[in-house]
This record gives C-alpha cells, sequence and structure tokens, in this order.
C-alpha cells in the first residue's frame, strides 16, 4: 500500500489521475488494451478530470462501472450512468467498449450480465473512492468480503444515504434508494492496480480506519491493506487523522 498526501484536491486529482493514465498506458503497451474500472462521487471529480486530460488511446480501453443504485431514472441527477456519461464519457474520443450498470432493469440478471462480461476482462486500473462510512463502492459495513459474484444487489445503509444527500445529489434522505447494484469488493480486489482517490475532511475517519486498523469488513476499505498494488491519493484534509504521515506526489 502507497499513500501520497496532495496540498489540495486539485493536486490529489492531478496525482491520482496521471498514475492512472501511466498504468493504462503500460496496459496498452504489454498487451494491446486496457480494462479499467471508473468509480462516481464527488471524490472522483478531480481524478477524472485529470484523465480527461491525458494522452490515451481511448480506443484500446474498455470500461466497467462499480456502482450504481436501483430504480433512479437515468435522468435523476445522482444517476451514476448520467455522471459518467456527462462528464467522462462524453468528453474523451469513443472507448473500445462501455459497460455500465442499468439501474433501471431487472437487477438480478444485470448483474449475472456485468458479471459474464467482467470474467472475461481482467482489469488492469480500478480507480475508486472510500465512504464516510468506509464503505469500498456500494459495499456498506459489514462489507462481504468473502462472495465471489463479481456484481451483488447491496442494501444502502443510513450513514451512505446520508453523505449522498449531504453532498448535494439528493433533496432529501427519503429520495435516496436503499439498494444499488455494486461490484463486490473481491471483484475489486482482482485489479492489478487500484487507485484509490479520497479528498476531503468528510473521509479523515474513514482514511485512518482503512489504513490504521487491522481489515475487517466493518471497515470495507481496510481490505486494501492486502493489494499488492495500490495507492490512496488523499489531501491534507483527509490524512489530517494519520498517525503516520507519507510523502507528498
Ligand atoms: N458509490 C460511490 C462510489 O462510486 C464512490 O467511489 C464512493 C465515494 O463516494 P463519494 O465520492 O461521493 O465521496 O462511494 C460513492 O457512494
Amino acid at each position: 500500500m502507497k499513500i501520497t498526501i496532495a496540498k489540495s484536491p486539485a493536486e490529489l486529482g492531478k496525482a491520482a489521475g496521471a498514475r492512472a493514465a501511466v498504468l493504462i498506458r503500460q496496459a496498452i503497451t504489454d498487451h494491446g488494451k486496457a480494462n479499467v474500472i471508473l468509480a462516481t462521487g464527488t471524490s472522483q471529480f478531480e481524478t477524472l478530470n485529470q484523465l480527461l486530460h491525458e494522452d490515451l488511446d481511448w480506443g484500446k480501453v474498455t470500461m466497467f462501472h462499480l456502482d450504481e443504485y436501483i430504480g433512479l431514472p437515468l435522468a435523476h441527477p445522482a444517476s451514476f450512468r448520467k455522471y459518467l456519461q456527462e462528464r467522462f464519457l462524453a468528453k474523451v474520443p469513443s472507448l473500445q467498449a462501455v459497460h455500465l450498470i442499468d439501474g433501471e432493469v431487472d437487477a438480478e440478471a444485470e448483474c449475472e450480465r456485468l458479471g459474464v462480461l467482467i470474467r472475461e476482462h481482467p482489469i488492469d486500473v480500478a480507480l475508486v473512492g472510500v465512504g464516510e462510512n468506509g464503505h469500498l463502492a456500494f459495499n456498506d459495513p459489514p462489507a462481504d468480503f468473502d462472495t465471489e459474484r463479481p456484481y451483488l444487489i447491496v442494501t444502502l445503509d443510513e450513514p451512505c444515504r446520508r453523505q449522498q444527500m449531504n453532498e448535494g445529489w439528493f433533496a432529501s434522505l427519503e429520495e435516496v434508494p436503499t439498494q444499488a447494484i455494486s461490484m463486490s469488493v473481491k471483484q475489486i480486489m482482482k485489479s492489478a492496480h487500484i487507485i484509490c482517490s479520497v479528498p476531503d475532511a468528510r473521509k479523515a475517519q474513514a482514511v485512518k480506519n482503512s489504513l490504521e486498523q487491522a481489515v475487517s469488513n466493518q471497515f470495507p476499505a481496510s481490505i486494501l491493506q492486502q493489494h499488492p498494488s495500490c495507492t490512496f491519493f488523499l489531501d491534507e484534509s483527509s490524512a489530517q487523522l494519520l498517525s503516520q504521515k507519507a510523502s507528498t506526489p
């Protein structure tokens, strides 16, 4: 596990996006294509923004999607498909393939469909975040660390739903869906490289729990301690509770 601490969310995003681009280029050099996972949410704004400015052969990139609410219409401002389409896919040349999660169809069938696809595409680089409750994708605590299913239906806990409301994606807690389709923890851990972008003081406790507590499904992102190539990109606010400080990028 590597930790870098940037001065601001913008600097964090520059460093994380640039690192992701290096790894994507390397995958294309090594085997002619790259399979990536993209996350959404406030924590990914700057990282994805940097990735947009990278010179990459997007036609050789296949994209998988980390998580999506069940039953939320595509037109809703909080839709993660809408987020990726408008903030990312509309701004880069066509990718080789894009495998978004559709939360408006039969959820079990959607998990199956995407599971077949991702098993055929070993992931080179995964971009992820960490929730205020320590979640990884939408795997809230206690997370299922054991399921072999690549995607699963999960129930969202109240801290997770409250975070989404407080970030402004929803007008009220009642409006936040209670279920989602999430990539599983085991599937995320199969990625060759993981870039974990976590800005903001709101995440300081989750960052500390993820990095300094023993690995536990009560702190889902703590499993990343066991990944052979994972870098946490923090800013000074999200890193403020860490007892061990790391190098700045
Ligand atoms: N489901 C999303 C993830 O895709 C994201 O990586 C993580 C961090 O959230 P945020 O970026 O909103 O802080 O949890 C969100 O709820």
